[in-house]
């Protein structure tokens, strides 16, 4: 794993990762682990986010993370998990709403259920997250919400309405809950991946063609991997970004 700047007030802290198993989440989860922040995370991923929590107890990170099997669907179950993430390691100062699925649906086939279901998905689990950490960051005397939105819908990318208006979605809220909660020591900001090269992405997508896609509309060489999202999204979680909120973070190599 590539070394991360250090932030010293992540050590320590009570954070909460939604889809913490795999692709970006994992590099979140490895991250934080490795500043000794106490995480948890829910993912539906249980053979990989056990392969992970392993993998990071044999790192002998300071606080082994706290996977805990969650469908975001069930928000009864999202609240358990949050609840049981609190018990363990005290009031969640750091959210960072980050599952997600993008799977592609034809707009002809779209019925009212799948519609439902892939908000269930992306858009509903986000503000029921913040809704029950924010009592507790208004406890701790503030806190740092990240949800994660992308540049799918900025490039106008076709294929998948109800993902790219769920992601299109994040900004609202979180400019609306950053108004809300901030004089409390509440900030609340977007981080906005471009194209990143998870397992998943280069397996299903990433193809000799979208390499040269890519090529073209980075401003960047290189690629966007799942460190450098959670290079920012450890910079929004801490004390560094103080005066940060209601903003976008956009992490795309300069595409858009
Ligand atoms: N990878 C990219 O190129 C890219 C680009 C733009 C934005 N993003 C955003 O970054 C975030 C992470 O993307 P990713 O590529 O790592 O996604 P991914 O699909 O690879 O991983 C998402 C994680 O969420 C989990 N998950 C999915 N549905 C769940 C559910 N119902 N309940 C609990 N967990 C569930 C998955 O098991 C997985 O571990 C998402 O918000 C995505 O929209 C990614």
């Amino acid at each position: 794993m590539r070394k991360h700047a250090t932030y010293p007030d992540l050590a320590g802290r009570s954070v909460f990762i939604t889809g913490g198993g795999s692709g970006i989440g994992a590099a979140l989860t490895r991250a934080f682990a490795h500043q000794g922040s106490k995480v948890a995370f829910v993912d539906i991923a249980d053979a990989e986010s056990e392969a992970l929590v392993a993998s990071l107890e044999a790192e002998r990170v300071g606080h082994t993370p706290l996977f805990l099997h969650c469908d975001l669907r069930d928000i009864e179950a999202l609240r358990e998990a949050v609840d049981e993430a609190a018990a363990e390691h005290g009031d969640i100062t750091v959210l960072l709403n980050n599952a997600a699925h993008d799977e592609r649906h034809a707009v002809e086939r779209v019925t009212p259920e799948y519609w439902d279901d892939r908000i269930a998905v992306n858009m509903r689990p986000v503000f029921f997250a913040a809704q029950a950490v924010i009592p507790m960051m208004q406890r701790a005397g503030g806190g740092s919400i990240v949800n994660f939105g992308s540049v799918s819908w900025k490039l106008r990318q076709g294929g998948m309405p109800a993902y790219t208006m769920a992601k299109a979605s994040m900004q609202g809220l979180t400019r609306g809950l950053a108004r809300d909660f901030g004089k409390q020591n509440i900030r609340v900001n977007t981080l906005v991946p471009g194209w990143v090269m998870t397992e998943r992405q280069l397996k299903l997508w990433v193809t000799p063609e979208a390499e040269k896609e890519i090529d073209a509309g980075q401003a960047l060489a290189g690629r966007v991997r799942p460190e450098h999202i959670a290079d920012m999204a450890l910079f929004l979680a801490s004390n560094a970004s103080a005066m940060c909120s209601a903003q976008e973070f956009v992490v795309d190599g300069g595409w858009t």
